[in-house]
């Protein structure tokens, strides 16, 4: 891979607008679109998602919890999802929320960071509460790679508050776990976007839903100067007002993302496409007007 995640994301948002369509076969939207709840309905389901915005939105986000329901067919079904996006030139992102101790994490980045790995994504989703240095293996194979990470930081649930707002450090210090968390991400883009990338490759999770949770944590996000996933877009309630009123100044950084509210439409083609296409026009209007 020639270029790094941050430009090749920035070069997908500009092509196809600044949605992210979740790959996510909750059983009930399996029995709606006439599918099986085993590893052939969820390749099913992936591989029409795919064939249906393939190629017309930035990216495709793979829940990898619902693949690894069915075990080590859910997962092969997951690996086939992949590499049908990749041929169809959409960037992927593995959400899998990993996180261990670093020579674990090591593990982990092989897996869905290294060329030639089965599982290999253009980015996956991760958790920094086991430290956020505990990532670096993650992030080392991210920079090595051209790929990217996307740490979770604001996440989209209420629950996420009792950690993420929490304050840490002491005196002049104390800052939130949030604000720390896009502190350590800035630090390590810094240096690739200086070398001329539009942004790093370490994004962070944003849920479109926090309402001003950015402001009262003291969180910066445009100092990140890496992408912001924002999930809680359709299903989960938020929309173009959300979006505009969360990312403020960050707003050119963010990459929405709609799982329920694209995939409700299916498992007609055509209807997914002009479902995608809407929600890629609304995000498009919060964050480019
Ligand atoms: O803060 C977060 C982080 C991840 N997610 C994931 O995104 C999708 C949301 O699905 P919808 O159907 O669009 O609600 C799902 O895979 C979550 O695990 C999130 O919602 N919030």
């Amino acid at each position: 891979m020639s270029a790094g995640f941050g430009a090749r994301l920035a070069a997908a948002t500009a092509d196809h607008g600044p949605l992210c369509v979740g790959i996510d076969p909750h059983p009930g939207l399996l029995a709606d679109w006439g599918l099986p709840d085993d590893a052939s309905g969820l390749r099913e389901f992936g591989l029409r998602v795919v064939e249906a915005v393939g190629g017309r939105v930035a990216a495709v986000k793979p829940q990898s919890a619902f693949f690894e329901r069915h075990g080590s067919r859910g997962v092969a079904a997951l690996e086939e999802v992949l590499a049908a996006a990749r041929a169809a030139g959409t960037l992927t992102i593995v959400d899998a929320k990993r996180g261990d101790i670093g020579s674990t994490m090591a593990a982990y980045a092989d897996a869905y960071l290294r060329d030639g790995s089965p599982l290999a994504a253009d980015a996956l989703t991760v958790s920094p509460y086991l430290g956020f240095g505990s990532l670096q293996p993650a992030v080392d194979a991210a920079l090595e790679t051209g790929r990217g990470l996307f740490v979770l930081c604001l996440t989209s649930n209420p629950e996420g508050a009792e950690v993420q707002h929490a304050r840490r450090g002491a005196g002049a210090g104390v800052e939130s776990v949030a604000a720390h968390v896009a502190r350590e991400a800035a630090q390590v883009n810094a240096p690739v976007v200086a070398a001329g990338d539009a942004l790093g490759p370490v994004g962070l999770v944003v849920g479109a839903t926090i309402a001003d949770a950015a402001a009262r944590t003291g969180t910066d996000l445009a100092a990140v100067r890496g992408p912001l996933l924002a999930p809680g877009v359709g299903a989960q309630g938020a929309g173009a007002a959300e979006l505009a009123a969360v990312f403020g100044d960050a707003r050119r950084q963010v990459l929405a993302s709609s799982s329920r509210g694209v995939l409700r439409a299916g498992p007609d083609a055509d209807a997914l496409r002009a479902a995608a296409r809407a929600a890629t026009d609304e995000a498009a209007q919060a964050l480019r007007g």
